[in-house]
């Protein structure tokens, strides 16, 4: 695992666009994209670049069930708002909300993972340590899967919606063991909520009570993280 830490968020989407542009110059073509707070300045800096993604695919790591790929809510709008209206890809996957049949949708979703080799694979990190909405407990080999997410993920989710109600309580995850195929692994972090999930993951047992912790046995990870998401690493 390569650790690289900087001064704040602006620091890190920019260490981020740098990962994306080394990828490509080495051919990736398929990327595997995450939403929530933390890729916005990494996405920032890939919008205001000249990086063209026309010719490459894109697989997004959850979305929730229930809403609409037009719901402002939607990891569908939050990645259209934050990334393919300005830097459309070729083809862009996301789990449809709205399946009306979820296991023809979740086995669909897993062929085109199958399909479509992750060649750069981007994370966030839960302050539980999940990735994706793969939650403490997810099996390490698990497929794309339907999810009950966590009071813990559910409230800190909240502040995207009118209020804690509002927020779906099952998302439709890509798996562990699809998200571990990925030929490389860029995990973000950042701020002080995320320091206890991130020690664990970087230095503590690879565990299922830490779902990023089984980041440790993949041979191409990268860590960007702020100093206050380092804090409560040994010796770093
Ligand atoms: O980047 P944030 O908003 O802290 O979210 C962290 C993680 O939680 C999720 O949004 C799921 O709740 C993941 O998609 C994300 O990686």
């Amino acid at each position: 695992m390569k650790v690289i830490i900087v001064k704040d968020q602006n620091a890190g989407g920019k260490a981020g666009y740098e990962v994306f542009a080394n990828a490509i110059e080495e051919g990736a073509t398929v990327f595997g994209l995450a939403t929530g707070g933390t890729p916005e300045t990494t996405y920032q800096e890939i919008v205001k670049s000249d990086l063209d993604f026309s010719k490459c695919t894109s697989i997004n790591l959850d979305e929730y069930v229930g809403l609409s790929a037009t719901d402002p809510q939607s990891y569908h709008h939050y990645m259209q708002e934050h990334l393919f209206e300005n830097k459309p890809f070729k083809k862009s996957y996301l789990p449809d909300g709205q399946a009306t049949d979820e296991n023809a949708e979740l086995k669909a979703y897993d062929q085109t993972i199958q399909d479509n080799p992750i060649d750069l694979q981007l994370l966030g990190i839960g302050t539980n340590g999940h990735i994706g909405f793969n939650e403490p407990g997810s099996d390490f080999k698990g497929q794309t899967h339907k999810v009950k997410l966590t009071d813990s993920t559910i409230a800190a989710n909240a502040r995207y919606f009118e209020d804690e109600t509002q927020v779906p309580h099952y998302a439709y995850s890509m798996g562990i063991g699809s998200i571990m195929q990925a030929k490389k692994i860029l995990l973000e972090a950042y701020g002080e909520n995320k320091a206890e999930a991130i020690a664990a993951t970087v230095q503590g047992p690879v565990s299922e009570e830490c779902p990023a912790s089984i980041l440790q046995t993949h041979p191409d990870v990268t860590l960007i993280i702020d100093e206050a998401a380092a804090k409560l690493l040994k010796n770093k």
